[in-house]
């Protein structure tokens, strides 16, 4: 009701009903947005000296407070400062937040569906207050970044990827939708927490599982038709299975497994570049890959594809330069209870043997990439770092992926210091840049998701396609590979600034809707009909893309009699 708050002009409040509920000046929002930068300003200036989490959370406090109070201010000082700002909505404040949910918890946002109320979801998708949703981020909690189980209070996920899409993709926060399934959890030190949030029960599992699961997506699109779900932050198991459940029938994708594979393929692209070699050179790039869940497999998959299509070879052949490695060590053949979604990456044991570590692995393959999607801080320590210094590549690139930063295998400055001066590096939360001995730079690339899953949803929604294909995703895995100039590629550069996330969201939406149209499963969106999307040049397209994106600026509030 006082979204505007001190901002309502006085024709507004009239309208409204407010007049008399509001102190007499109005305020204008130049006004109001120099006010909460200035109060975010002297906060950063009285909290100086306190340990990080306790700033971290303080400046998420004062964020949150303000999204409650007016969404419209909210997203705007988002856009302006997201290079400041997302590291606290999103990885890896966002993780702290979940972490601590239960204690911070003042009023709801999204929408919460138990394993209780089984049998209800149809009815319960109605209390929405919204008319039409578009963007809906689900998760049920179960691997929240690499923090692991932490049930209902993953909420927080949902809600800053949508956050995140309101600020890249432009979707308006009227229309989005987080939500929790709560199906249990098997965090005992959340079971014991008298403040827990969530239900007190283990998770459920199985075909029970998966019929609360199966009735959400039912209810969610019976009610919008048109809505785009990603998945988010679902242990590997429930992730692979959801994915494939789903992905043929319901408008839906998995964030984890197919947006982040997007970006590592373009990062890996992007270090061919790098080194100075044409991208064909791809095919003999050999790259290790430490993690074999939901994240790593989707990333070692779709570069083994890329591989076998460069070279025009099968699938098999193609993971010849590729070894993976998880919680016990290098995957081989040998192994005794292989998962299957491992088992075309399985090394013959007379290459290296089974079980063998990191560095070993390291040491024998000497790989151009070094890439961790493990959830394990500090793996990459400084033996395996200057392992890498033996790489075959004349510029070797380690990718510490996993989230939130105590997570990350490894830091920026201990893979400058240890793995050289000319290494490219990327990480999954945000780093500083480092100042290298030799007087250059050592650039941090985010390697995030967050570079593409804006772009996957809006180009899909706005495509009006009722599925999610691989042409799609491929398409924004390529339109990010290509979007650096050589000159900056050269620089170790391999993706945009944040700074630059609204441009790079709508150039990846336009090829998200190209490629449906070339998919030929585009029905349009709004006034604009299959035929329009089809005869619509690149450009075009981009300025579909943009045209559709909601910018934060005060609208009259029409009072509903
Ligand atoms: N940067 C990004 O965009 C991005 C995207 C998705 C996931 N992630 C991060 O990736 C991490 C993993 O996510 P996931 O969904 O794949 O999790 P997951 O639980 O499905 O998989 C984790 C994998 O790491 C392996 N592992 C565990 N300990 C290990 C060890 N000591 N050595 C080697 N391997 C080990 C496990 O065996 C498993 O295969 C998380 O931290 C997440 O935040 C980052
Ligand atoms: O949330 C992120 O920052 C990236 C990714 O989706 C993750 O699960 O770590
Ligand atoms: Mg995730």
């Amino acid at each position: 009701m006082f979204a505007q708050d001190t901002g309502f002009p006085l024709t507004e409040r009239d309208r409204l009903g407010l007049r008399g509920l509001l102190p007499p000046r109005v305020i204008s929002f130049e006004q109001q947005y120099a006010r909460f930068i200035e109060s975010f300003r002297s906060l950063e200036r009285n909290t100086q000296g306190q340990p990080d989490n306790v700033v971290s959370l303080a400046k998420w406090r004062i964020l949150n407070r303000l999204h409650d109070r007016n969404e419209t201010l909210y997203y705007r000082v988002l856009i302006d400062n997201i290079k400041d700002f997302a590291p606290i909505i999103y990885t890896p404040t966002v993780g702290l937040v979940c972490q601590n949910y239960s204690g911070l918890y003042r009023r709801p946002r999204g929408m919460y569906f138990s394993a209780k109320d089984k049998g209800e979801m149809m009815s319960m998708i109605y209390n929405w207050p919204a008319h039409q949703v578009d963007m809906i981020v689900i998760t049920d909690g179960s691997r929240i970044l690499g923090l692991g189980d932490l049930g209902v209070q993953g909420i927080g996920i949902p809600i800053g990827k949508l956050d995140m899409y309101v600020a890249a993709a432009g979707i308006n926060p009227q229309r989005v939708l987080p939500i929790m399934l709560d199906v249990g959890t098997n965090n005992q030190k959340l079971l014991q927490n008298p403040l827990y949030l969530g239900l007190r029960q283990p998770r459920l599992e199985g075909e029970e599982y998966l019929e609360i699961v199966d009735e959400f997506m039912e209810a969610a699109f019976t009610r919008w038709p048109k809505a785009v779900v990603q998945f988010e932050d679902f242990q590997a198991k429930w992730a692979f299975e959801t994915l494939d459940r789903y992905r043929k029938k319901f408008c839906m994708f998995n964030d984890d497994v197919q947006g982040t594979a997007g970006v590592a393929l373009a990062g890996l692209l992007g270090t061919v570049r790098a080194q100075g070699r044409p991208l064909s050179d791809f095919v003999n790039q050999k790259i290790v890959v430490v993690g074999a869940g939901s994240a790593g497999l989707g990333v070692t998959k779709t570069a083994v594809q890329a591989v076998a299509r460069m070279a025009g070879i099968s699938f098999a052949e193609a993971t010849k330069n590729f070894y993976l490695i998880d919680k016990d060590g290098l995957v081989t053949t040998e192994r005794s209870k292989l998962d299957p979604a491992v088992v075309p990456f399985a090394k013959n044991p007379a290459e290296i043997r089974e079980g063998a570590s990191i560095v070993e692995v390291v040491k024998t393959v000497r790989p151009h990439v070094l890439l961790g999607l493990s959830g394990v801080g500090g793996i990459f320590n400084e033996e395996v770092l200057k392992a890498m210094r033996e790489s075959d590549s004349c510029k070797p690139a380690i990718f510490a992926m996993s989230n939130p930063t105590l997570n990350a295998e490894c830091t920026a400055a201990d893979a400058f210091k240890h793995a050289g001066e000319n290494i490219v590096f990327g990480s999954g939360s945000p780093f500083e840049h480092v100042q290298l001995e030799n007087g250059n730079v050592g650039h941090v690339n985010q390697a995030n998701n967050m570079y593409l899953f804006p772009g996957i949803g809006l180009g899909t929604l706005l495509s009006g396609a009722r599925i999610v294909t691989d042409g799609m995703l491929l398409a924004a895995a390529e339109c990010l590979a290509s979007y650096m100039t050589d000159e900056q590629v050269q620089k170790g550069i391999l993706y945009p600034s944040i700074n630059n996330i609204r441009h790079i969201t709508a150039e990846v939406g336009a090829a998200v809707v190209r490629a449906a149209v070339t998919d030929d499963i585009v029905e349009g969106h709004g006034d604009v009909g299959p035929r329009d999307l089809s005869h619509m040049s690149k450009e075009e397209t981009v300025d579909y893309i943009t045209r559709n994106m909601w910018f934060p600026i005060y609208s009259p509030l029409v009072h509903e009699k």
